[in-house]
C-alpha cells in the first residue's frame, strides 16, 4: 500500500518503517526518542531549527513551465527556476527520501470543501509531520479513506543540503514550487514556515485561477452573536495572529483565507504564533495553546525545569508555536463562515511612528492601501532582517502571491463594493516617536480600536482629515486616550514628526510611481500627498 502510494510520486521506497498519519502523541514520542526535540514544562514539543529560523525569500523559486509561464508575475519575488534544474533537485530529493524513514501526512488545504485541495506532506522529521498535521485542515476518516491521489505533494528534506554550483540554487536551501508536476520541494531549511507558506503560494495560484476565489494573507474572526466576520490583512509581525485571537470573538484562522461568493474560509487548520515576549496577560489564548500537541520552534527553555523564557531572543526574534485552531477556546473548528466579511482591517506596523493608529478608508483608499501594502518588516521572520525595515508589499503578502497583484486587487475591490464591507487601516507600530525613540502602541489599545471598528461605533466619532496621509482619522475611540489617535500629539518634537511624516508620504508617492503603474487615477489620488514642508 505505502510502497504503491509512494511509487505514484516517483519514490521507490526501500525503508519499511514509513509512518502514515501517526497521531500527534506518536509523532511526539518519535520526535523525542529520535532526538529531534524535547518537551517544554507545559508539554509542547520544542525543536530548534538550526541556521534557518525564518523564511528565506531568496531561496524560493517557481519552475518556469509553459503552462504557467504567462500567468506568473515573474520578478524578485517569483524567481524562475528551469525545468532541467528542477529535475536535478527532484532526483536528489527522491533518492534522499527513498533511503530514509518517511513521515506521511495526508492533509487538506481549504476548510470549505468546495474549494479544498488535497496536500500530501512527506518529511524526514517527526516534528515536521506534527507541524503539517496540526497546521493543515485535518481530513475526516471518510475523507482519508477516499483520499486517492493528492493534488499537491510537499517533500521536505531539511537535512539535504544543495550545492548552488550544481543545482543552480541561491544557497544550500531551496523551496521550489512546480505547478506542472504539482510538487513543492523543500531542501536545506527546517523552518516549518516554509511548508505552510509554500502551500499558501500554491493555493494563491490555484484558487483565483481555477475557482474564482480570492485568497488573502489575513486572519479572520467572527462575532458569536451576529456571525459577522472580520478579516485582518497584514505582513508578518503586524498582528494578524495576535489580534484575531480575541476575547469575545470566534477565531476562524490566523493567516490564510479564501473569500468565495458566499463564504470566507480558513485555508489551514492551525495557527503559527510568534512567542517572543508573549505574556499570559496580553495574549492569554495563545499562551494557553502552548501545550501538549503544540510544536515550539526556537524557543529557549531552562535546561532543567524546561520552562520557556519567551523574552530570550538568543536563538531568534522569530520563535514560534504551531497548534491546531481548536487549541484556541473559542475557535470555529469548521474553519469557515457561510457569509462574507463585514469588516476588512489592513494592519501596518509603522516603525516611523507617524501614521494614525486607526483611520477609515473609502473604496479608493482601500484599493490604494491594498495595492501599496506598507509596513515595517520586523526582525527575524525573514533572513537578514535585524530591525524594523520599511517595506511596500502589494496585497500585504507579495512574497506569497504568484499572480499579478492586480488580479487579487480587482477581486477585493469588487467584493468590498458588492458587500458594502467597511475598511480600516490600523497601525500597530510605533507612537511617541520612531522605532528607537518611541514605543510600540499598546496591545490593549489596539484591541479597543479593533473592537470599535468591528462594532461600527468608531464611525460615530468625529473625524478629521489628515491632509498629508489623505486619511480620515477619528478623534475618539472608546477605551483609547484621545491624544493617542493623533500621532503628532504623541511626539514631543513636532518638527521631527513633520519631517518624518513628510519622508514617509514621499516614500508612498515614489512607490506608487515605481511599482503601481496600473492604478487608476482615482485610486492613486486616494494616496498620501506630501505637503512640501
Ligand atoms: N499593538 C500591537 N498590536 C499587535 N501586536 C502587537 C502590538 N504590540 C506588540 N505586538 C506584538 O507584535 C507581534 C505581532 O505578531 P503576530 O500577531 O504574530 O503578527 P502576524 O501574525 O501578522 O505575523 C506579537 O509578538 C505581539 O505580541
Ligand atoms: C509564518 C509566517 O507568517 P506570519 O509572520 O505572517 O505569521 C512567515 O512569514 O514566515
Ligand atoms: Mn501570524
Amino acid at each position: 500500500m505505502v510502497v504503491e502510494e509512494l511509487e505514484q510520486y516517483g519514490i521507490h521506497h526501500t525503508d519499511d518503517r514509513t509512518a502514515i498519519d501517526p497521531s500527534p502523541a506518536r509523532l511526539i514520542e518519535k520526535a523525542v526518542s529520535r532526538g529531534e526535540g524535547i518537551l517544554t514544562s507545559t508539554g509542547a514539543l520544542a525543536v530548534t531549527t538550526g541556521k534557518y529560523t525564518g523564511r528565506s525569500p531568496k531561496d524560493r523559486f517557481i519552475v518556469d513551465t509553459p503552462d504557467v509561464h504567462d500567468k506568473i508575475a515573474w520578478g524578485n519575488v517569483n524567481v524562475p527556476f528551469s525545468e532541467e534544474d528542477y529535475q536535478l533537485v527532484h532526483d536528489e530529493v527522491i533518492s534522499y527520501l527513498s533511503e530514509r524513514r518517511i513521515f506521511m501526512v495526508h492533509g487538506i488545504a481549504g476548510a470549505d470543501r468546495r474549494y479544498s485541495r488535497k496536500i500530501l506532506v512527506l518529511t524526514e522529521l517527526a516534528s515536521q509531520a506534527l507541524f503539517a498535521h496540526q497546521m493543515l485542515v485535518r481530513p475526516t476518516e471518510e475523507e482519508l479513506a477516499n483520499y486517492g491521489r493528492a493534488d499537491f505533494v510537499v517533500m521536505a528534506c531539511p537535512g539535504l543540503k544543495l550545492d548552488p554550483a550544481v543545482h543552480h540554487t541561491h544557497s544550500e536551501a531551496a523551496v521550489i514550487i512546480n505547478f506542472k508536476e504539482r510538487v513543492v520541494l523543500i531542501a536545506g531549511t527546517q523552518y516549518s514556515g516554509e511548508i505552510k507558506k509554500s502551500i499558501f503560494s500554491v493555493m494563491n495560484y490555484l484558487l483565483p485561477v481555477e475557482e474564482n476565489v480570492l485568497t488573502m494573507h489575513c486572519s479572520c474572526n467572527m462575532n458569536p452573536q451576529s456571525h459577522g466576520t472580520t478579516v485582518f490583512f497584514g505582513l508578518s509581525g503586524t498582528g494578524k495572529t495576535t489580534l484575531s485571537a480575541a476575547e469575545g470573538r470566534l477565531l476562524i484562522g490566523d493567516d490564510e483565507h479564501g473569500w468565495a461568493k458566499d463564504s470566507v474560509f480558513n485555508i489551514e487548520g492551525g495557527c503559527y504564533a510568534k512567542t517572543i515576549r508573549i505574556s499570559e496577560e496580553t495574549e492569554p489564548q495563545i499562551w494557553h495553546a502552548i501545550r501538549f500537541g503544540a510544536l515550539c520552534e526556537n524557543v529557549v527553555l531552562d535546561p532543567n525545569s524546561r520552562i520557556a523564557d519567551y523574552d530570550d531572543d538568543s536563538l531568534t526574534e522569530n520563535g514560534r508555536v504551531a497548534y491546531p485552531v481548536e487549541f484556541i477556546d473559542n475557535a470555529v473548528v469548521k474553519g469557515r463562515a457561510k457569509r462574507t466579511p463585514d469588516v476588512v482591517i489592513f494592519l501596518t506596523a509603522d516603525a516611523f511612528g507617524v501614521l494614525p493608529p486607526i483611520s477609515k478608508l473609502d473604496e479608493n483608499a482601500a484599493m490604494y492601501h491594498f495595492m501599496t501594502g506598507f509596513t515595517s518588516k520586523v526582525a527575524g521572520t525573514e533572513r537578514g532582517i535585524k530591525e524594523p525595515t520599511p517595506t511596500f508589499s502589494s496585497l500585504f503578502g507579495e512574497p506569497f502571491m504568484p499572480l499579478d497583484p492586480m488580479v487579487y486587487a480587482k477581486m477585493l475591490g469588487e467584493k468590498i463594493e458588492h458587500n458594502g464591507t467597511r475598511v480600516y487601516l490600523i497601525n500597530t507600530g510605533w507612537s511617541g516617536g520612531s522605532y528607537g525613540t518611541g514605543s510600540r502602541i499598546k496591545l490593549k489599545y489596539t484591541r479597543k480600536m479593533v473592537e470599535a471598528a468591528q462594532s461600527g461605533i468608531i464611525d460615530d466619532s468625529e473625524f478629521v482629515h489628515d491632509e498629508r496621509f489623505n486619511l480620515d482619522v477619528p478623534t475618539s475611540c472608546p477605551g483609547v486616550p484621545d491624544e493617542l489617535l493623533n500621532p503628532r500629539s504623541t511626539w514631543a518634537d513636532k518638527d521631527a514628526y513633520d519631517a518624518t511624516a513628510e519622508k514617509l508620504a514621499q516614500m508612498f508617492v515614489e512607490n506608487a510611481e515605481k511599482r503601481l503603474q496600473s492604478m487608476t487615477p482615482e485610486v492613486r489620488a486616494a494616496g498620501p500627498r506630501p505637503l512640501g514642508k
